[in-house]
C-alpha cells in the first residue's frame, strides 16, 4: 500500500505538494490544486483530482522551480552547517534536526569531488537527492548547496551547472608543507622562486607591504614580521595563486556564488601570518570570501573525536576568528571530518556563530550501524572490503587506525561495535567508494526499509552535530 509522507504536505500559490511512498519503494510527488501551467514543469500523469510524478532528476529540477525555497541559495555571514550525504539517503533524518535544533542554515546537499568520484554521483544525483530529501520533511526555510573541495575546474563548471552556489576551492596540494619549519634561509630562497605574477605582484612587494606591519586584534597585536611573512609566500604562495585562478573561473561562470577558501586538509596548522598573508592577498585581487578554513592545530582525524590539546585548539580557534573579525568579517569553517562534538562549544565562542560546520561522512558510517542491526554477515563483509582496499582508501584523509587491532570473531549481537571502534570505524569510513561499488545496492535497499529507523538515527546524530550552533 502507498503512504503519503505527512510532514511533506505544502502548499504554494494554491497547489499543494506531498510525496508519497509506493508499494515497490519508490517515491512519487503528488501535487493538487495546480494549474495547468505549473504541472507543465512536470513529468508525469493525472489520476483522478491529483497530478502524480516521479521523483526522479527531472522532477526534482521542476520541482525546485515551482517551491523556490528548495533552491540552494547563499547563507552569507549567517550561521550555517554542511551536511554531505554519500548515499543520498540522509537527508530526512538532517532536516528532522535542523527543525528540532533552530537557528542554523542547512547545506544539505555538500560533496567533493573526491566523493563525487568514489560513489559515481554527479552533482545533479546530490543536489536532487537533497532536493528529494528536504521535500520530504517538509524544509521551508531555504538550502545551501557546496560544491566542496574543488581542485579543478571541470568540477567548478559542473557543480555550478547543476545549481551549487558555495564553492569551497582547496589548492591545498599546492602547499608547500616544508616550508613550515625550514631553516630561514631555505624559506628565503623558497620565497624569492615563487611567481606571483598573476596576483600582479611578486614575494618583495609581498614583504614590503606586510613585514613589520601590526594587525591590532582584540587581544592585542599580531606583529608580521619579514620571516613569517617569507614562509606564508613559500609554503601558501603557488596555493594562492591555484586558488585564485579556480576563484576567477567561479566568477567567470556568471552563476550566483559565495567562495570558502579551504586548506585545512594539509599537514601542518596554519599560521596567523599565513592567515592574514593569503586573505588580505586575495582581497587585494578583489576576492570576497565568505569562509575561510584554515588548518588548525592537532588532528582532524576521520570518523572520530578531536585528537589534540583541547585548549590550545580554542585559543587557535580565538586566533583566527579574531583575524577574521578585522579583515572581514568572514566565516572561519570548521571541517570537522566527522564527530568532533568536543570542540563545537568553543568554535561557535570564538567566532561568534560567525561560523561554518562541514560534516560528511558520519551519515555514511552511522548508516552502517542500521545495517549492522538488520544484517550482521553484511557488515563483516563491509569491513573486509574496506580492510582489502584500505591502501587507496586512505589516500588524502588523515587517519591513525591500526588495522591490526580490529577483531574478526564478534557475534552477530556485537558487530555494531565495530561502528563504533576507531581502527574499524575510520577504515569503513574510508572504505565507502569500494563498499558502494559492491554492496551499494543491498545497503540502499536495508536503508530504505528501514528509512524511519535510519532518519531517527541521523537526526539525533545531528542534533549532537549542530545543537552548540543552534538555538538550544
Ligand atoms: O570526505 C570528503 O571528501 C569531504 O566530505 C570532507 O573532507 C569534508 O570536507 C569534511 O571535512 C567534512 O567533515
Amino acid at each position: 500500500m502507498s503512504t503519503d509522507y505527512a510532514a511533506s504536505r505544502v502548499s504554494h500559490e494554491g497547489a499543494d505538494y506531498w510525496l508519497r511512498r509506493n508499494d515497490d519503494g519508490t517515491k512519487s510527488l503528488v501535487i493538487a490544486h495546480a494549474p495547468q501551467a505549473v504541472l507543465d514543469g512536470f513529468s508525469g500523469q493525472a489520476e483522478g483530482d491529483v497530478f502524480v510524478a516521479p521523483a526522479d532528476a527531472d522532477n526534482a529540477l521542476a520541482l525546485r522551480k515551482a517551491l523556490p525555497w528548495l533552491t540552494p541559495r547563499r547563507w552569507g555571514l549567517e550561521t550555517s552547517a554542511g551536511t554531505g550525504d554519500r548515499l543520498g539517503l540522509a537527508t530526512p533524518g538532517h532536516a528532522q534536526a535542523f527543525k528540532d535544533v533552530g537557528g542554523v542554515n542547512p547545506v544539505f546537499a555538500q560533496q567533493s569531488t573526491r566523493e563525487m568520484g568514489r560513489t559515481h554521483r554527479t552533482p545533479r544525483n546530490v543536489l536532487d537527492d537533497a532536493t528529494w530529501g528536504a521535500f520530504q520533511e517538509g524544509w521551508t526555510d531555504g538550502v545551501g548547496a557546496d560544491a566542496d573541495h574543488q581542485k579543478t575546474e571541470e568540477s567548478l563548471s559542473e557543480c555550478a551547472e547543476a545549481g551549487f552556489v558555495f564553492f569551497t576551492i582547496d589548492p591545498g596540494d599546492g602547499m608547500d608543507m616544508a616550508a613550515h619549519d625550514d631553516d630561514e634561509a631555505t624559506v628565503r630562497e623558497k620565497a624569492a622562486r615563487i611567481d606571483l605574477s598573476s596576483l600582479d605582484t611578486s614575494t618583495d612587494d609581498v614583504v614590503s607591504r606586510y613585514a613589520g606591519q601590526t594587525i591590532e586584534l582584540e587581544s592585542g597585536p599580531l606583529v608580521l614580521d619579514e620571516e613569517s611573512v617569507l614562509r606564508a609566500v613559500a609554503k601558501a604562495g603557488p596555493a594562492l595563486v591555484r586558488g585564485l585562478e579556480l576563484i576567477k573561473h567561479v566568477e567567470g561562470l556568471g552563476v550566483e556564488h559565495e567562495l570558502e577558501f579551504a586548506i585545512d586538509e594539509t599537514d601542518k596548522p596554519t599560521t596567523l601570518v599565513e592567515h592574514v598573508v593569503v586573505v588580505k592577498e586575495l582581497q587585494r585581487a578583489g576576492v570576497e570570501l565568505i569562509s575561510f578554513a584554515p588548518r588548525w592545530v592537532g588532528q582532524f582525524e576521520k570518523g572520530v573525536e578531536y585528537i589534540g590539546d583541547r585548549a590550545a585548539l580554542a585559543k587557535n580557534f580565538s586566533d583566527h576568528a579574531e583575524i577574521a573579525r578585522v579583515l572581514g568579517p568572514y566565516k572561519l569553517s570548521l571541517h570537522s571530518g566527522s564527530d568532533k562534538f568536543s570542540i563545537y562549544p568553543s568554535f561557535v565562542e570564538a567566532t561568534r556563530g560567525v561560523a561554518h560546520l562541514k560534516t560528511a561522512g558520519t551519515s555514511w558510517i552511522e548508516a552502517l550501524r542500521i545495517v549492522a542491526a538488520h544484517d550482521p554477515q553484511l557488515l563483516r563483509d563491509i569491513l573486509a572490503l574496506s580492510l582489502d582496499s584500505f591502501e587507496e582508501n586512505r589516500h588524502s584523509y588523515h587517519l591513525s587506525c591500526d588495522t591490526s587491532r580490529i577483531p574478526s570473531d564478534l557475534p552477530d549481537d556485537r558487530v555494531g561495535e565495530l561502528v563504533t571502534e576507531l581502527d574499524s570505524r575510520q577504515v569503513m569510513h574510508v572504505g565507502y567508494g569500494a563498499v558502494l561499488d559492491e554492496y551499494g545496492t543491498r545497503i540502499k535497499d536495508i536503508l530504505t526499509t528501514h528509512e524511519d529507523e535510519y532518519a531517527a538515527l541521523m537526526k539525533e546524530h545531528f542534533i549532537a552535530h549542530i545543537a552548540p550552533f543552534g538555538k538550544r
